[in-house]
């Protein structure tokens, strides 16, 4: 029988599906090897992402690392991947015809699942778990589904692997109640559960252990104010490794805008934008049958900067955003510059809002996220504005050039007079890995293998 010692760890993203494959280092073997070493406890084996699933055609990417004999492909269109089932059945004929891993030997399906509502850990599927999973779909109408339509079709390729699903949610269990709650009546918030969740949880446990490691403080001393800059997009302040608040809510719409989300507006602007804000829209495209208001729709699906420039790429909206203006008014503007500016705005809000919650005490702004790792001016004209709060000035050639790394300092030395240092960092940030990193190290989860 084949060692069963592989875990697998998939990322369901609105229109992605990032995938890798570990070899994981049971807990107690580890602690026997390197009692006091902060080694890792799994070892990357391969990547795969398709990108583009709800705007045919899917591309199809897979890359071994040397410990795989297997040939590369890079974002292979592929016309027989319509959704996440069908990518995620596309990367494991894939993995069986050209890598020729025993798919016996995958022990553990780490899921990310975006909204986990009460749930405080993470949780073995089963039927009781997938259907109150199933239940929150509403509340993260981009994620939710296509996460569970990846966990059955786990279920069925590989029945004898067991599904945990990973929530983004967990992370924000430790927001102050006064941050959580909002004001209104709170009988029927307890009720129907309509508080601050928050999300990219997954990715902040990773990018706190990563700045931990790289300034060599734990993580309880820290205080941070991360920026997961994606398709989705969020903030989050961190105070003594904590999380005190963050910008998404009860569900990812809140906050900061994102690639097809409007974020944080006047809720009062839908009922003004259609007056059929409330009828329920069915559309094929949607990841799962998850019944969405024309409301919800619009603000998650149809709006953000592909709305106000036509794409979805922020890399484009960058390299457009200096093209000269031809009109003041907004239809004759530079679209790519108002989203651009927009952005910058939003975000600037929250960092000087976050940087007030944790009293001026701040040891790093730390960008991740695709558009926080790739957005060199975006980074360079943020850091400029938060320099009046005493923030590190930006070394624009390490700026430009990111080292490889996992954590990058891109500031300047300090001049060292602040109660902290206050720099400005980027982190590559890694859903997959964090969870698991956290699956090989739960002796729970080994002792029925
Ligand atoms: N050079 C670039 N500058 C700024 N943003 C970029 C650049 N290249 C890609 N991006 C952005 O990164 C996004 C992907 O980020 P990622 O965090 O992987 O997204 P997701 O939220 O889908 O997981 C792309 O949609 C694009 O907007
Ligand atoms: C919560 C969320 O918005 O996730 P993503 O950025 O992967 O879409
Ligand atoms: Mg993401």
């Amino acid at each position: 029988m084949a060692d069963r010692n592989l875990l697998l760890s998939l990322n369901a993203g609105s229109s992605s599906l990032k995938i890798c494959l570990y070899k994981a280092t049971r807990h107690v073997e580890l602690q026997q090897q390197q009692p006091h070493a902060a080694r890792e406890p799994v070892e990357l084996l391969l990547t795969s992402s398709i990108s583009n699933i709800s705007a045919p055609p899917a591309t199809f990417s897979f890359n071994p690392t040397t410990a795989i004999d297997a040939p590369h492909a890079k974002d292979e269109p592929q016309q027989s991947i319509t959704d996440h089932a069908s990518a995620f059945a596309h990367f494991l004929d894939h993995l069986q015809s050209q890598a020729s891993i025993d798919r016996a030997s995958i022990v553990y399906i780490c899921h990310r699942v975006v909204h986990g509502g009460d749930y405080t850990e993470p949780i073995e599927i089963t039927d009781e778990s997938y259907h109150h999973i199933e239940n929150l779909s509403d509340l993260a109408p981009l994620h939710n589904g296509a996460a569970l339509s990846v966990i059955k079709a786990c279920i069925e390729a590989l029945p004898d692997a067991k599904s945990i699903a990973y929530f983004d949610t967990t992370f924000h269990t430790s927001l102050p109640l006064h941050v959580s709650n909002y004001a209104i009546n709170p009988d029927i918030a307890k009720k129907r559960g309509l508080r601050k969740y928050g999300f990219h949880g997954l990715s902040y446990a990773f990018i706190l252990r990563a700045v931990s490691e790289y300034l060599q403080k734990p993580p309880t001393s820290l205080n941070l104010i991360l920026l997961h800059l994606g398709s989705g997009a969020s903030a989050c302040a961190i105070q003594n490794g904590r999380s005190l608040d963050t910008t998404m809510g009860l569900t990812p719409l809140h906050g900061l805008p994102g690639a097809t989300r409007s974020g944080s507006i006047d809720p009062s602007l839908i009922f003004h934008y259609t007056n059929k804000a409330g009828r329920i829209t069915h559309d094929p495209s949607m990841a799962a049958h998850v019944g969405v208001t024309l409301a919800e729709d619009i603000l998650n699906r149809r709006s953000g900067w592909k709305a106000i420039t036509g794409t979805t790429d922020f890399g484009v909206i960058t390299a457009n955003a200096e093209l000269e203006d031809k009109s003041p008014d907004v239809a004759g503007r530079n679209r790519y510059r108002l989203a651009f500016d927009l952005v910058v705005d939003r975000v600037l809000h929250y960092v000087g809002a976050y940087h007030l919650k944790l009293h001026g005490e701040v040891d790093a702004l730390v960008f991740s996220g695709g558009i926080g790792e790739r957005g060199v001016q975006l980074r360079s004209i943020i850091s400029e504005r938060v320099a009046c709060l005493g923030y590190r000035a930006v070394d624009e050639e390490k700026n430009a050039k990111l080292d490889g790394e996992v954590a990058n300092d891109i500031s300047k030395e300090g001049t060292g007079k602040g109660p902290r240092e206050q720099r400005i960092l980027v982190v590559k940030t890694d859903e997959q890995i964090e969870m698991a990193r956290e699956c090989a190290l739960d002796p729970r989860f080994w002792e029925s293998n």
